[in-house]
């Protein structure tokens, strides 16, 4: 894939720890070609039952803006797919670019979105806590699914309707009811891969569950997420845009389809 428009990313304030970690066999995003994905006919369905009200707030970490979820019992789990457990919902935040030209941190045969969702599981039957299952191989579960530009979407609006209340880095609003499901496209396909976290602490603790189609959603929403900061409140302002970690090497690993 050309690095033209990697190289905004990998100079961006977010990168300044280090791009790769030594040692990373299974680091993400990546690359997705097509042909080389590999059909896997005993991939099961996937299986999403979320509850609206563990929904619990919005916060700018200073990265993204992300929706948290009460994750204290199984009201809102993933089950089926790859993945050999439950999962439990944590959180989903967003990676966007400056422009719509890119922005998304998974590219399809080297194609960027201008925008990518990431719904953040976690795998409460074998480990007792988030904090630790982050350190584990099968600790983590996250759906990817695309934005590209075309029809509002309704169910993003109220999203984009809190982001004026947290602006800047480290503010947070109530979130009391939202179902993450209206994000996801009901077509079933999906891509699979091991890989791990695209922020520090890099983790490689994911199995990427990646929906083969994208949401519709309108310019005026992807603006209203470049209108975010990645800055506090005082500090010199720099818009929150190009919050995307450049495409990582594929290394030993089979990309799986669960569809033909
Ligand atoms: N872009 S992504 O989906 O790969 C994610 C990056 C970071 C994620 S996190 O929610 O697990 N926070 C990291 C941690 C918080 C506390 C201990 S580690 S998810
Ligand atoms: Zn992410």
């Amino acid at each position: 894939c050309s690095r033209k428009n990697i190289r905004n990313a990998a100079l961006h304030p977010l990168w300044q720890s280090p791009l790769t970690i030594p040692g990373g066999t299974r680091q993400s995003p990546i690359n997705i070609q097509w042909r080389d994905s590999v059909y896997d006919p005993f991939l099961k369905p996937l299986k999403i039952s979320y509850d609206p009200t563990t929904c619990l707030h919005i916060w700018n970490n200073g990265y993204s803006f992300l929706v948290e979820f009460d994750d204290s019992t199984d009201r809102s789990t993933i089950i089926g797919g790859p993945l050999e457990n439950q999962y439990r919902l944590k959180q989903f935040h967003f990676h966007w670019g400056a422009i719509n030209d890119w922005g998304s941190e998974h590219t399809v045969d080297c194609k960027f979105y201008p925008a990518e969702l990431h719904l953040v599981h976690w795998n409460a039957v074998e480990y007792p806590s988030f904090e630790e299952a982050v350190m584990e191989g099968n600790g983590l579960a996250v759906i990817g699914v695309f934005l590209k530009l075309g029809a509002r979407h309704e169910g993003l609006q109220t999203l984009v309707d809190a982001l004026p209340a947290v602006r800047h880095k480290d503010t947070v609003i109530e979130f009391d009811v939202f179902d993450p499901s209206c994000l996801i496209p009901s077509c079933p396909d999906y891509w699979t891969y091991a890989g791990s976290l695209t922020t520090p602490p890099l983790t490689e603790s994911v199995t990427w569950i990646i929906k083969k189609k994208p949401i519709e959603v309108d310019e005026d929403q992807l603006e209203a997420f470049r209108t975010l900061l990645f800055t506090s409140h005082g500090e010199e302002e720099r818009r929150m845009v190009d919050n995307f970690r450049p495409l990582q090497p594929l290394m030993n690993r089979t990309v799986r389809s669960s569809f033909r």
